[in-house]
């Protein structure tokens, strides 16, 4: 009998009681017994919902109250030195101090899941690292299950994974894949104790299947499976998952362990290769449906690979599954009662998709639920053919394109000098990325004017009131170049969602990003257009406000793409250029609208490369082109901003500068300026914010130690075009944290100021 199978399932809750939990717990205002209980009915409801639609290996550990790769630093005693544990068992309160920082020790760094929007904690190794047994999690969960009457499957970061994703933090020199003689023992301990508690089977994530690997990771896959197939009583399946195989399918498949997992969506050339290559007994589950995205899968065409699997490793070898956990999708559709039929008919959240698992399953065993495939045969036709999904003039407009609409009119160092006659900036000019705090207050505004109990009027005037606080403040610590604040703003992705033809948004389609913070991806499902300008009165009004220039405030394309659900009907470079234009028609008006500067954020442009090396060229190429195109319209004398707010510039420094904008921020505090070295190596050719206030922790940073950055910075790029600037946008601090930095901020541009001036007096 063919197994329906499941990977993984969203730990939020339907009604992000995960998010209400943990923050109640951290602002005392809930005690662990509160969080413990709420943390519990997730994961008794998610097994029953998964119980209920005939999932018949179901995951258990794949809950996590922050990260799943913070739950396994702690699971193998991996707790930084600066956290102060006691060594013994590492509880939910270490996860918390390491994914949050304490008083005394700096949080551990975060950084992007392979090519998505979500988040994990970087596991940190040194010298000293010894891994040990050290927490309960795992087994707890799967104890719990088993009181639920559910043999489960526990879910875990595989070992070299865990190893390649983390990083060495101090300078021994360490070669952290020497660590895997240390971590493998571990991993084996887990197996032997699962196994003595029932398991049956235990899944190791081992995603980085899907990049080019080298031979010392090669070596710790070895070596990590030869011993943890060894493991008596309990079957190690090894999930693969976010690309294609590649070179690395002969490893994969020559795993000496029970089960292999592939990705049968974005990897749907190698099945068959795979499963041919399959010896033994090996059992292999295949993830057809597509847990990256939201549309339904199209039934008939998913049976296609199973039935050729079926018949060359029989059914009793063959498991069908989501491609990856469901994690990435949100929870279920049927609390979106705001979506008409139409549209609802084309979707599948996670719930939807376990359905459709099931049914795969069973239709491979030849138990076709006829009714059910007709209905989604119908809605594959629908979509396709819907009037909704195409539009002749955006088609046409698009094929219009010519090359000068990438080009601004003149070369950099002209735009610079027209620039700098209008704009009239002094030395290390001060901004911040845009937003400002999203405070209760805001937050509440919005929800009562969504709920219809504040008037389009009442609302108005509330975001035109913390615009008014938001540029006398800046005036006031004397700021050169001023932002709205995006008070108007849910989410810079989701806003836009909101305003563009060929979007729709979901009430309840959360999704985790880090920790207790979620996003609302869009969904693209047709040709893009802007309707209407989206931020101009905003932005207008704040320039109204004062005589400084006022930074227009967008969101590029690739960003606009790569954090929504896109359409799977054409190429992702296609809708790209779409929303480039449509974000072109709003950076026209803005400029027309009297806006001097405009920045369009591309924070996505780094995850949206592809994971292996010979996808980056074509990438890069089409993805640059997008912000030229968005930014191509304007006159050499509006100053055109960028933003991107994470590490490893290395890779893509050339594709930066080809983007042309004139001015980019960067995230650079963390690193102490490390991140400049692409940019002084590659002799970067225009402006550049390398930011100096870490805005993802509430700590205040010191005038001296910005004043430190700075003048790293003023070592190794020229001081006139260096921009004093923090991080990454405000909206997720407090009030109190944001003015004191920002003052500090402001006094270490003085000081560099006033240096220079000596200098060049
Ligand atoms: N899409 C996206 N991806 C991103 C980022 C980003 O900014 N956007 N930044 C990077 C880091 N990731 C982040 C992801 C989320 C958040 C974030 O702040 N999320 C908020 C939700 C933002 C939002 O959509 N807010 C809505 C809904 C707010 C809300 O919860 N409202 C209350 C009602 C409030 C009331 O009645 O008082 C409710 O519905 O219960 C709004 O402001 O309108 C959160 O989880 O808290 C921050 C960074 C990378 N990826
Ligand atoms: C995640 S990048 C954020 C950029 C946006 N303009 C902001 O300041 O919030
Ligand atoms: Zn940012």
């Amino acid at each position: 009998m063919t197994i329906a199978h499941n990977l993984g399932f969203p730990r939020i809750g339907e009604r992000r009681e995960l998010k209400k939990a943990t923050e109640a717990y951290w602002k005392g205002d809930a005690d662990y017994a509160s969080l413990a209980a709420t943390g519990a009915e997730l994961r008794r409801s998610n097994w029953e919902k998964q119980k209920k639609a005939g999932i018949e290996l179901i995951p258990s550990n794949d809950f996590s109250f922050y990260d799943q790769m913070l739950d396994q630093s702690c699971l193998v005693g991996n707790v930084p030195e600066r956290f102060a544990w006691n060594g013994n068992n590492a509880t939910i309160d270490v996860a918390f101090d390491m994914a949050r920082g304490t008083r005394e020790a700096i949080a551990c760094e975060m950084t992007k899941w392979f090519d998505t929007n979500y988040h994990y904690l970087v596991p940190e190794f040194t010298r000293q690292t010894a891994f040990k047994l050290a927490g309960r999690k795992i087994f707890d969960e799967f104890e719990e299950a088993k009181a639920q009457g559910i043999i489960t499957k526990p879910v875990m970061v595989g070992p070299a994974t865990y190893l390649s994703l983390g990083k060495v933090t101090d300078d021994s020199g360490l070669d952290k894949f020497a660590l895997a003689d240390q971590l493998i023992p571990v991993y084996v301990e887990i197996a032997e104790k699962l196994a003595a508690a029932g398991a049956k089977w235990l899944q190791l994530d081992e995603p980085i299947f899907a990049l080019d690997l080298n031979d010392a990771q090669r070596e710790v896959i070895k070596k990590a499976y030869d011993a943890l197939a060894g493991v008596k009583g309990i079957k190690i399946m090894v999930a693969h998952y976010f690309g294609e195989l590649r070179d690395n399918i002969e490893l994969f498949t020559s795993l000496p362990v029970a089960g292999l997992h592939i990705d049968a969506v974005r990897g749907v050339k190698e099945v068959e290769t795979v499963a041919t290559r399959l010896g033994g007994e090996t059992v292999l589950s295949v993830g057809v449906v597509d847990g990256r995205n939201i549309w339904k899968t199209n039934l008939e065409r998913a049976i296609g690979p199973l039935n050729m699997v079926r018949s060359k490793l029989g059914s009793d070898r063959l498991m069908v599954g989501p491609s990856c956990s469901l994690l990435h999708v949100p929870v279920t559709l049927r609390s979106e009662t705001k979506l008409d039929d139409e549209f609802l008919n084309w979707l599948a959240f996670a719930e939807e998709k376990l359905d459709e698992i099931v049914f795969l399953a069973q239709a491979v065993d030849g138990n076709v639920d006829q009714a059910v495939l007709s209905t989604n045969q119908r809605a594959m036709v629908d979509r396709a053919n819907s009037a909704r999904i195409h539009d002749e003039s955006v088609k046409k407009r698009v094929a219009a394109v010519t090359e000068d609409d990438y080009k601004r009119h003149s070369a950099y160092t002209e735009r610079a000098q027209k620039q700098r006659g209008k704009l009239n900036l002094p030395a290390f000019p001060i901004t911040t990325i845009g937003s400002f705090p999203q405070t209760a207050e805001v937050r509440k505004a919005r929800a009562d004017h969504k709920r219809g109990d504040l008037s389009d009027a009442g609302y108005n005037a509330f975001v035109e009131q913390q615009i008014v606080d938001a540029v006398k403040m800046q005036e006031k610590m004397g700021f050169d170049m001023l932002v709205h604040g995006e008070f108007e703003r849910n989410d810079m992705v989701e806003y836009f969602g909101e305003l563009l033809a060929g979007y729709a948004f979901t009430k309840f389609g959360w999704v985790q990003s880090y920790g207790s913070r979620y996003v609302k991806p869009p969904i693209i499902f047709g040709d893009v257009s802007r309707p209407e300008p989206m931020t101009v009165r905003w932005s207008k009004y704040a320039q109204s406000l004062t005589d400084k220039p006022m930074k227009g405030m967008l969101t590029g394309p690739v960003t606009m793409v790569e954090w929504a659900f896109v359409r799977d009907d054409q190429p992702r470079s296609e809708t790209v250029k779409q929303v480039a234009l449509a974000i072109r028609d709003e950076v026209v008006d803005l400029e027309a609208a009297g806006l001097a500067a405009i920045q369009i954020d591309e924070a996505a442009f780094r995850e949206g490369l592809p994971l292996r090396q010979a996808d980056w060229k074509a990438y890069l190429e089409w993805a640059t082109a997008s912000f030229r195109l968005t930014a191509g319209g304007v006159a050499d004398e509006t100053q055109v901003h960028t933003h991107m707010c994470y590490s490893e510039f290395n890779d893509i420094i050339e594709a930066i500068a080809d983007m042309d904008a004139d001015c980019i921020s960067i995230e650079t505090s963390r690193s102490q300026m490390e991140l400049l070295d692409a940019f002084v190596k590659f002799n970067y050719p225009n402006e550049i914010g390398p930011g100096v206030y870490d805005i993802h922790s509430p700590r205040v940073p010191a005038t001296q130690e910005m004043v430190d950055l700075l003048r790293k910075a003023t070592q190794v790029l020229p001081p006139e075009r260096i921009w004093v600037n923090p991080d990454c946008g405000l909206k997720t601090r407090g009030w109190a944290e944001v003015e004191q930095a920002l003052i500090h901020m402001v006094d270490a541009a003085r000081e560099l100021r006033a240096a220079k001036a000596i200098c060049v007096g």
